[in-house]
């Protein structure tokens, strides 16, 4: 059976907060930069990351929306969260093509190379392959179920609540 996809106005609020921060203007390096300032990751995109990867239980770091993916493996992925039912309540979704200080930092700051990134409760899951073979084995419907991240069977959804 199909869960309701993932598509929300709420997904698309959660997008624009950490797009504002992460790409302030005071990111751009000084001609003086410390040895602390030299880190690839600037403590205030740390932050703005810290605070999207905090802003639900589910959320994944995708090339375009959960409406409109602009590459095959967040499309994948997307499809994949959607068939496991997770509740688009709980769930936020960057796009990191709107903010390269975003789609940069992120790949430093979960010591992963590529997009999409998918968290849970502010661990790092995997991306798309890690996704497809924990959605294969029943290692992501056991996750999300002990998460508490599925929508209920009577197809009401937190996001409504909220
Ligand atoms: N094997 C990867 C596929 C994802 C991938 O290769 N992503 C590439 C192309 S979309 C990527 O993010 N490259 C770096 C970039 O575009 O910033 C996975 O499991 O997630
Ligand atoms: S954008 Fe080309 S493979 Fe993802």
């Amino acid at each position: 059976m199909f869960a309701r996809p993932l598509l929300s106005a709420t997904l698309r609020q959660a997008a624009r907060p950490v797009a504002r921060q992460v790409t302030a203007a005071h990111l751009r390096p000084s001609p003086f930069l410390t040895a602390s300032q030299l880190r690839l990751l600037s403590d205030h995109t740390k932050q703005a990351i810290e605070k999207a990867v905090g802003s639900a239980p589910v959320v994944l770091f995708m090339k375009g929306t959960p409406e409109t993916p602009q590459c095959g493996f967040s499309r994948a992925s997307i499809q994949i969260l959607g068939l496991q039912g997770v509740d688009p309540g709980k769930f936020a979704a960057f796009n990191v093509l709107e903010d390269q200080e975003l789609r940069s930092g992120i790949k430093e700051f979960s010591d992963w190379p590529t997009i999409p990134q998918l968290y849970i409760d502010k661990e790092f899951v995997g991306g798309c392959d890690i996704l497809v073979s924990m959605h294969q084995d029943g290692s992501l419907a056991k996750m999300l179920e002990e998460k508490g991240v599925l929508a209920p069977l009577d197809g009401s959804s937190s996001e409504s609540k909220e």
